[in-house]
């Protein structure tokens, strides 16, 4: 069957093996990874199972032992030097990236460094793991605080960011002094494989890292019931973050869950109205709508409904759609057919209950994936858009009145991950942000993500932490040391 072919400088990043306990490995079976933008076949990855994973999780006990062993700064040097390699290689990775996962090349590139910036933080902050002094209860005690590598961690990702998602927990993990086994997304393992050819050449120790493609729940459960794995953190859907919480407690491991969002966006009418549109274009449409942070339900006051809409529209029809690889794109095609399928079904639903489309609300004649962005307005809390992630290009706009209601209709919500508001009034800034249930607030800003701050969620968004400070601390245990006879 023909392949589409990349235009790279390093055609050896472009890896169709798997990386298992430090070697590339072939499957007596393979899965088709395919471009979403024009249905092209890119590559065939492994469909492994059970087995490699056992070898990749042993093969990172015996690793880590050395590893934890070395000075925070000699880990830091080989973490650095991946890092550096990430951003050496960032146009080649980011082409793999927009060829699987289809964003516009632009966006790839800026994933590429983000993903970078993990490496790079937390190989610096692996140097600032302090333990205690803490002042004892006994005269002849003294009380000492460590922290130590929890062990083997595993990882499931998604495909939404093929290569962040990973680097956001390898990062941290590896400069703890932990070992890592990762599960890529069926759909975006090509991303990882190069990650994984940029980490061996840096001089990260054999077997240290792995990354194993094929059946999800075999893969999972070879996880989640060996003892060995002492951390799993998983992005993906609060679904299956549910299903994994009950696997992991036969080994009572620990977590940490990224799921689902269902972003509140709100427009005071006192706020900055251009801001407040080029805020909603850019939360809302990076990434085709793909993203948990994304905005998902809008709110605009009365005093600024209609202009906020018709000037959101005009943006939204400003935005050029197509294949990401090509020059100028701003929204590339969904990750499949069933992404497509939700979208269409939101849309319905909103329609059905008295949404009226403002803008898009079709399929794009491109075919494959591609969705026209869409501005819906009068929508209400009936429609399935109030409560369902969309993870698509459609802007539902609600009508608001006062604070206290929208603040409660933000709420009114499983989930807990991002919300957004604008306003000008440093009363309302303080108070709303106070009273957002997430575990994320912007504010006059539809960007919140980096490396420094600490990126999760609470309620069905799930719960840990990952980048800044805090992130690290998943992957460490604290152990008390109680010295007698002094
Ligand atoms: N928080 C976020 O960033 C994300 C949220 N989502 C939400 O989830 C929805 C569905 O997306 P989808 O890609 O299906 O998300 P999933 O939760 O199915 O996929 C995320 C990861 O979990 C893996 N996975 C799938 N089934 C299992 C299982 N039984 N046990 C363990 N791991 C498993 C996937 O593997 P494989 O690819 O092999 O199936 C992938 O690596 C989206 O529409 C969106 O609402 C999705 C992605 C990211
Ligand atoms: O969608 C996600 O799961 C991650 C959002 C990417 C980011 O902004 O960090």
């Amino acid at each position: 069957m023909t392949r589409e072919t990349l235009d790279l400088k390093r055609p050896d990043l472009l890896r169709e093996q798997a990386f298992v306990a430090g070697e590339w490995v072939s499957g007596a079976s393979s899965i088709e990874v395919r471009n979403p933008a024009t249905g092209g076949l890119l590559a065939t990855v492994p469909k492994l199972g059970a087995a490699d994973t056992k070898k990749a999780i042993d093969a990172a006990q015996a690793a880590m032992k050395g590893w934890a062993k070395l000075t925070a700064k000699e880990r830091a040097n080989t973490l650095r030097r991946w890092f550096e390699l990430i951003m050496a290689n960032q146009e080649d990775l980011a082409r793999i990236m927009t060829a699987e996962q289809g964003k516009p090349l632009g966006e790839a590139r800026g994933e590429i460094a983000y993903a970078a910036s993990f490496i790079e933080w937390f190989a610096e902050e692996g140097k600032r793991i302090y333990g205690d002094i803490i002042p004892a209860h006994a005269p002849d005690k003294r009380i000492m605080v460590l922290k130590q590598p929890i062990g083997v961690a595993a990882a499931i990702t998604p495909w939404n960011f093929p290569a962040a998602m990973i680097t956001r927990k390898a990062g941290p993990a590896l400069a703890a002094g932990c070992g890592m086994v990762l599960k890529p997304a069926t759909a975006t393992p090509l991303s990882a494989f190069a990650l994984c050819v940029l980490a061996e050449e840096a001089g990260l120790p054999k077997g240290l890292l792995s990354c194993v493609t094929g059946s999800a729940g075999e893969i999972a459960g070879a996880m989640t019931s060996n003892p060995l794995v002492r951390k799993l953190s998983f992005t993906g859907s609060t679904e299956i973050g549910q299903q994994l919480m009950v696997a992991c407690a036969e080994n009572v491991t620990k977590m940490s869950l990224e799921l689902g969002g269902n972003a509140p966006f709100i427009v005071f009418d006192d706020a900055d109205l251009d801001a407040a549109v080029q805020g909603a274009i850019l939360s809302k449409f990076r990434n085709a709508g793909q993203t948990c942070v994304c905005a998902n339900r809008i709110y605009a006051q009365a005093g600024i409904y209609d202009e906020f809409v018709q000037r959101l529209a005009k943006a939204t029809e400003a935005l050029k759609i197509g294949n990401g690889a090509e020059a100028g794109i701003d929204v590339g095609p969904l990750i499949d057919e069933a992404a497509v399928a939700k979208v269409e079904e939101h849309i319905a639903d909103a329609v059905a209950h008295g949404g009226r489309i403002v803008s898009g609300g079709k399929r794009h004649p491109l075919g494959h994936s591609f969705f026209t962005p869409t501005v819906i307005a009068d929508v209400t809390p009936k429609m399935a858009v109030a409560q369902e992630e969309t993870f698509g290009p459609v802007a539902p706009v609600f009508r608001f009145t006062d604070e206290a209601d929208v603040v409660a209709q933000a709420n009114d919500t499983r989930f807990g991950l991002a919300a957004y508001f604008y306003s000008r009034d440093l009363g309302t800034v303080w108070r709303v942000a106070e009273d957002l249930e997430f575990g994320i607030v912007g504010v006059n800003t539809g960007i919140i993500s980096t490396e420094v701050a600490p990126f999760g969620g609470v309620k069905h968004s799930g719960f840990g932490r990952e980048g800044s400070k805090y992130g690290i601390e998943d992957y460490l245990e604290v152990k008390y040391v109680c010295v007698a006879g002094i």
